[in-house]
């Protein structure tokens, strides 16, 4: 990370959804820009799987002059999802209660807690509203949950490539990571290499969903025919190492796909049609073309259900992961709706 994040500490137990606790909360963020008198000027980004706190790393043209979401404008806040590495509390963080890193040890958590944890930093920092809440993929997850327990906090919404839960597709894609990681016998282990073959394998799995044959053609063909060497491998392979070097452990990448599987605004809610309904924030909902993982007829399925949408849908040779690459797309469109 380029510029360390500020974090807060919350020394008292943080209960979880599936029943255990942490005994203290480390929130990793960063801001960009300054909060008005009014208070109604803050931009709230979620971040996806693997990316951090700090934008500069990973949607870096947010923060240019010409951005729709620029901070000369807005008062920009991003926080660390819980379990990742980068900060907020993990399964690499030190337990208190046994001065050691939690490693397999640290509990079950769901997108529910993750947004329990963005509340209490909406405290910390004195926000009441919500001006524009920007998530895509996983981060979208986190808007989502937290729209639908409070329906009137966000004045406008864009999300990009996510849903309201997870389908079975995407399970599938998640217990495939799992069982790649498990195969390593190494998972659990307390240390920070834990599975690290089973990272990189379940790496190559995410990819297969992140990209699609068109940009596999287009970036990683060989110039000449071979028998082995291939780009393709050499370029599945080089993704996993940089995943292990940017401390994804075994168990916390394992756990990470086990809160996303229990997505769902509408558990115990009434379904999630029902919450759609709910939401009062105007949505700018945008899809990806080439999208194998949230694929535009389940996007445009959900835009039917939210009461004020406009749904758009950008061209990208990049699959899903052209929501991390085609920011100036996304900017337009994002320009256009908040003219
Ligand atoms: C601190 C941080 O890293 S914060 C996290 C920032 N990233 C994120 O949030 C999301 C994770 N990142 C991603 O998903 C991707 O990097 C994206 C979508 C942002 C960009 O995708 P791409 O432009 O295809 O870059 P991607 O990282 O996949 O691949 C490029 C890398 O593969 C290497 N590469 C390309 N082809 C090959 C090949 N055939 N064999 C081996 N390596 C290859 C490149 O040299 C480059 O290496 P580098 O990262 O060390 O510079
Ligand atoms: N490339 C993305 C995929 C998940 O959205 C990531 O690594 O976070």
């Amino acid at each position: 990370m380029s510029e360390n994040p500020e974090i807060l500490k919350i020394e008292k137990a943080f209960p979880l959804e599936m029943g255990g606790e942490l005994p203290e909360l480390e929130i990793a963020y960063h801001t960009w820009g300054q909060l008005n008198e009014k208070k109604d000027n803050v931009v709230w980004v979620f971040h996806a799987l693997t990316a951090n706190s700090n934008l500069a790393d990973w949607w870096g043209d947010i923060l240019c002059d010409e951005s729709a979401l620029s901070p000369n404008k807005y008062f920009i806040v991003c926080a660390n999802i819980l379990g990742s590495p980068y900060g907020t509390s993990s399964p690499l963080t030190i337990n208190p209660k046994t001065g050691e890193r939690y490693y397999s040890d640290f509990p079950m958590y769901t997108i529910r807690d993750m947004v329990a944890a963005h509340k209490i930093l909406r405290d910390h920092l004195g926000i009441e509203k919500i001006a524009i809440g920007l998530g895509g993929s996983m981060g979208g997850f986190q808007a989502y949950e937290w729209v639908a327990q409070e329906p009137a906090l966000f004045e406008k919404l864009i999300l990009v490539v996510t849903g309201p839960r997870e389908l079975p597709w995407r399970l599938a894609v998640h217990a495939s990571q799992r069982i790649a990681i498990e195969a390593d016998p190494t998972w659990r282990d307390r240390d920070m290499r834990a599975g690290e073959h089973g990272v990189a394998a379940a790496r190559a799995i995410g990819m297969l969903s992140y990209r699609n044959h068109t940009i596999f053609n287009q970036t990683q063909a060989d110039s000449e025919s071979k028998t082995e060497g291939f780009r393709a491998d050499s370029y599945m392979r080089y993704q996993g190492k940089k995943l292990i070097d940017r401390k994804f452990q075994g168990y916390l990448l394992w756990l990470m796909t086990k809160g996303m599987d229990t997505h769902d605004i509408g558990r115990n809610r009434g379904g999630v049609e029902a919450v759609l309904k709910t939401i009062q924030a105007e949505v700018l909902q945008i899809s990806i073309d080439s999208d194998l993982l949230f694929p535009a007829d389940e996007q445009q399925w959900i835009s039917t259900h939210i009461p004020n949408v406009t749904y758009r849908e950008i061209n990208s040779l990049y699959g899903h992961d052209g929501f991390l690459t085609e920011f100036g797309k996304i900017n337009k469109l994002m320009l256009e709706f908040l003219r």
